[in-house]
């Protein structure tokens, strides 16, 4: 499914311009990373996704849908989000509620919604805790149960708003894994992060944001070597790409290239 954002504007009610005319074109089952200093307006921008914010000026298209003409919920057929505070997402008395919560809305039947729930809990190493009360989880398990809850509504489309912050490195691998599994299931990935080793690794799209605009669009090879683009958006280089400089091989943020390149 295709994501349009034409000349997008967004004013927060205290006057505040968050987004200040984006126009990003995203076709189906591209791995896209939306990046950039605090407060360069990339919640903003994705939040515009699932309609829970709607445009001061331009368009946002999600598979031919108007975000304007369209409620949340209708959306939320298309577009699963995981908010950066999970805090904000979960409500239920237990894990497994709240997983359950997105595919009983979204109508599925009995049989799938289980299905769905359980590969959710699985997936995310949740499974064990599923009757556990939210609030008695750690902070980064929360964050997991929030992306269970996401991936079990099992959308199109998928918005990830930091994903992998305060996870360990097993964590990160296995929502890295996620999204390959995303990919391959032929579903659009949009996600906001901060680990430029994670956006090299798991995107094929790396857009850069600074004060509510789009200063650069490009496979991570290329974005990262746009050195005024990195400064600009005041971010710090892969460190796959700083080693290779290092080493004096064609600049790469590929692992796999990399390693290649080492044994040319
Ligand atoms: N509820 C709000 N009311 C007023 N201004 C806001 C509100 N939320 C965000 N802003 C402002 O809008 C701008 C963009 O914020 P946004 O949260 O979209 O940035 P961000 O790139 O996602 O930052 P971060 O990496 O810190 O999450 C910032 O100037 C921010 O202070």
């Amino acid at each position: 499914m295709s994501i349009e954002i034409e000349s997008l504007v967004y004013r927060f009610p205290s006057g505040v311009t968050a987004l200040d005319g984006v126009s990003l074109s995203i076709r189906a089952g591209e791995k896209v990373a939306v990046v950039g200093q605090n407060g360069a307006g990339k919640t903003t921008l994705v939040r515009h996704l699932n309609g829970v914010i709607k445009p001061t000026a331009g368009r946002v298209v999600v598979d031919g849908w108007d975000t304007a003409d369209h409620t949340i919920a209708q959306l939320a057929t298309k577009v699963g989000y995981l908010f950066q505070n999970p805090d904000q997402q979960l409500f239920a008395r237990t894990v497994r509620q709240d997983v359950e919560f997105g595919p009983r809305n979204l109508g599925h039947p009995q049989s799938r919604r289980a299905e769905l729930v359980t590969w959710a809990l699985e997936a995310t190493g949740l499974i064990d805790r599923a009757d556990t009360h939210p609030y008695e989880l750690s902070l980064s398990d929360r964050k997991r149960a929030a992306l269970a809850a996401v991936l079990a509504m099992d959308t199109p489309i998928v918005v990830l708003d930091e994903p992998t912050t305060g996870q360990d490195h097993n964590a990160v691998q296995n929502i890295a894994k996620l999204i390959e599994t995303f990919h391959g299931q032929g579903k659009t990935v949009v996600a906001i992060t901060h680990d430029m080793d994670f956006c090299a690794e798991n995107f094929d799209r790396v857009i850069s944001m600074s004060a509510g605009r789009v200063l650069s669009d490009a496979p991570p090879d290329q974005a990262f070597a746009d050195e005024e683009a990195v400064r600009n958006a005041a971010l710090e280089s892969p460190q796959i790409l700083r080693l290779s400089q290092a080493l004096a091989l064609p600049p790469t943020t590929s692992v796999t290239t990399f390693t290649e390149y080492l044994t040319r």
